[in-house]
């Protein structure tokens, strides 16, 4: 029986991962490790209003024009059930403006606490390209903050099935369970079956 050959596609570089937040960057490092070759770009890209799919596409976009190569790039949503998935996308405004008590408050009047942590990673194969997405949800609850400050919303997510927020957990176990690291896994897989090939010799995590 003939096998089905499919020809890897020759990417001009190797994959960029453009983000503007820091904390991000070292979390998709450490759960990446040397699995797949990236560069990182510091750009905080302007983001569209609308679903987090739409956003995270979007991004890919702006961002595969600014590098003129493959781009990776990711939208994190923190959604609230009592409040149909919102603040969602717009969890960075929110955060800044009512911080995590302000988080709280806003689930005051309603007993459902549960809430569930999204990310939308966008694969864009070069500026003209269609992005393809790959999505991680963790699920969990609102609670009042506990643990380091260090990383946006960590201290008043608890995941289910952990007495520990992601703030208090050791950094492992969240890279572990994260929705980031779920959606990085379909994003290993994606690359382990394309099998990318580069024009220049890719060098990792410059
Ligand atoms: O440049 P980009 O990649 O867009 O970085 P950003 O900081 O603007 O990130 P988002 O637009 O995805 O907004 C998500 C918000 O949620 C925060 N955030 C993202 N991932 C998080 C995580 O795993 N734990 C806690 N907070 C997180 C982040 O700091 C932002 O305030
Ligand atoms: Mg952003």
């Amino acid at each position: 029986m003939a096998a089905t050959v499919r020809a890897a596609a020759a990417l001009s570089q190797p994959v960029t991962f453009v983000t503007g937040n820091a904390k991000k960057l070292e979390e998709v490092r450490a759960i990446l490790g040397n699995s797949i070759p990236f560069r990182s770009l510091k750009i905080d890209l302007p983001e569209l209003q609308g679903e987090p799919e739409d956003i995270s596409k979007e991004k890919a976009r702006l961002a595969a024009k600014e590098v003129s190569g493959p781009v990776l790039v990711e939208d994190t949503c923190l959604c609230f059930n009592a409040l149909k998935g919102l603040p969602g996308p717009y969890i960075k405004w929110f955060l800044q403006k009512l911080g995590h008590e302000g988080l709280n408050n806003l689930l005051m009047a309603y007993e459902d606490k549960s809430a569930y942590a999204l990310c939308v990673f966008s694969l864009a194969l070069g500026p003209n390209a269609d992005p393809i997405t790959f999505l991680g949800k963790t699920p969990g609850k609102i609670v009042p903050s506990r643990g380091p400050n260090d990383f946006g919303w960590d201290p008043i997510f608890q995941p289910d099935g952990y007495d520990q927020t992601y703030a208090e957990m050791p950094k492992e176990e969240k890279n572990n369970i994260s929705h980031r690291s779920r959606a990085l896994a379909l994003v290993k897989s994606h690359f382990a079956e394309a099998k990318y090939t580069f024009e220049t010799e890719p060098s990792i995590q410059q």
